[in-house]
C-alpha cells in the first residue's frame, strides 16, 4: 500500500515536469560512494523515462586533488576556486574529461539509457575568459563562462543524456579550468531550464556551517546574493551559480544532500522538500 501511495504522490510532479529541462550538478560525496554512484545513474535514467530532459554537469574536485598530490603539485583554493597553472589545467582536463566523465557515461549506459559525454570544447558548447578570485587575486587559467551555445546539447538531448565536464577554452584556444557549479548555473540559464539541482556533501546551505541541522530550507535569490560576499569555501560558487541561474530565468535552484540515497527523486517527486530551495526574489 505504501508503495502505491508513493507513486500516487509522484504523479502530479511527473505531470508538472514532463518535457521540462532539469540541470543536475553532480559532485561531492555522491560521486565517491560506489553504491550512491549506481543509484544516481539509475535515478537519472528514471527521469528520462518519465519524460524530463535531464542534463548532467559534473565536478570531480576531490579526484583532481588526489592526482595533483600524487604528482607532488601544490593544491590551493581561493574563494572555492582552484588556483590553476597550465599543469593544473592539464590534470583537471585529464581527470574530468578522461576519467570522471567517461565513468558517469558508462554507468548511465549500463542502466539502460545511452548517455554522451561533452566538455566546453565539444560543439563549441561554451567559451570562457580568464577570471580572478573574489578579491581580484590572480588564480591562473580559471575560466568564467562568457557564452554558451546550446545547439550541441539540444541535438544530443533528443536521444541521449548529455553529461558535461567543466573545462573549456578561451577565444585563443587556451584551455581553462571552470568550476563545475558555475558551469551548471550557466548551462541551466542558457537552456531556460526549469530547475538546477546541486548535489553536494552537506544537507544544504547551512546558516552555521558547523551545524548540519541549520539548513536554510527556502530563500529568495536576493537573500543569497546578500550573503555571498562573506561566504567561504565550496558553498560560495554554488550559491553564486544559484543566483546566476535564477536571474537568468531558471525557476528554482536547489542544493541537496547527495549522500542521501535517491535525493534527486525525493526532491523532484515527493511533497517533503529536502535541502535548500532558492526561488526568485520576492
Ligand atoms: N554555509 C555553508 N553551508 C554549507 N556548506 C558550506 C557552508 N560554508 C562552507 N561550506 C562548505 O562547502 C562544501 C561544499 O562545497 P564543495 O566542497 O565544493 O562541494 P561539491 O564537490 O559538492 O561541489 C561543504 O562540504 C562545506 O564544507
Ligand atoms: C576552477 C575550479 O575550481 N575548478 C574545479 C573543477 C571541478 C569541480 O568544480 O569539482 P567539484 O564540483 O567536485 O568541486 C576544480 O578544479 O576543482
Amino acid at each position: 500500500m505504501r508503495d502505491v501511495g508513493t507513486l500516487l504522490e509522484a504523479l502530479p510532479y511527473i505531470r508538472e515536469f514532463h518535457g521540462k529541462t532539469v540541470v543536475i550538478k553532480y559532485g561531492g560525496a555522491a560521486m565517491n560512494d560506489p553504491a550512491l554512484r549506481e543509484e544516481f545513474a539509475r535515478d537519472v535514467v528514471i527521469l528520462k523515462y518519465v519524460g524530463l530532459n535531464p542534463i548532467i554537469v559534473h565536478g570531480g574536485g576531490p579526484d583532481i586533488t588526489r592526482y595533483m598530490q600524487r604528482l607532488d603539485m601544490p593544491v590551493e583554493f581561493v574563494g572555492g576556486l582552484r588556483v590553476s597553472d597550465a599543469d593544473t589545467v592539464e590534470i583537471a582536463k585529464m581527470v574530468l574529461v578522461g576519467k570522471v566523465n567517461k565513468d558517469i557515461v558508462a554507468r548511465i549506459n549500463r542502466h539502460g539509457q545511452p548517455a554522451v559525454g561533452l566538455s566546453g570544447d565539444d560543439g563549441q558548447l561554451f567559451r570562457v575568459s580568464t577570471t580572478t578570485g573574489p578579491g581580484g587575486e590572480d588564480i591562473g587559467f580559471v575560466g568564467k563562462i562568457d557564452r554558451v551555445d546550446i545547439g550541441v546539447i539540444n541535438h544530443i538531448a533528443e536521444d541521449y543524456i548529455p553529461v558535461i565536464a567543466s573545462v573549456g577554452a578561451d577565444r585563443d584556444g587556451r584551455s581553462h579550468n571552470v568550476n563545475a557549479d558555475e558551469a551548471a548555473g550557466a548551462i541551466a540559464r542558457a537552456m531556460g531550464a526549469y530547475k538546477v539541482i546541486f548535489l553536494t556533501d552537506v544537507p544544504g546551505w547551512l546558516r552555521d556551517p558547523s551545524d548540519p541541522d541549520s539548513v536554510i530550507s527556502e530563500c529568495g535569490a536576493d537573500e543569497v546574493e546578500a550573503a555571498i560576499e562573506t561566504m567561504q569555501g565550496g558553498m560560495r560558487p554554488k550559491l553564486q551559480a544559484c543566483v546566476e541561474a535564477i536571474h537568468g530565468g531558471v525557476t528554482y535552484a536547489h542544493i541537496i544532500d547527495g549522500r542521501l540515497p535517491h535525493s534527486l527523486l525525493l526532491e523532484l517527486f515527493t511533497d517533503a522538500g529536502i535541502g535548500t530551495k532558492v526561488r526568485p526574489a520576492t
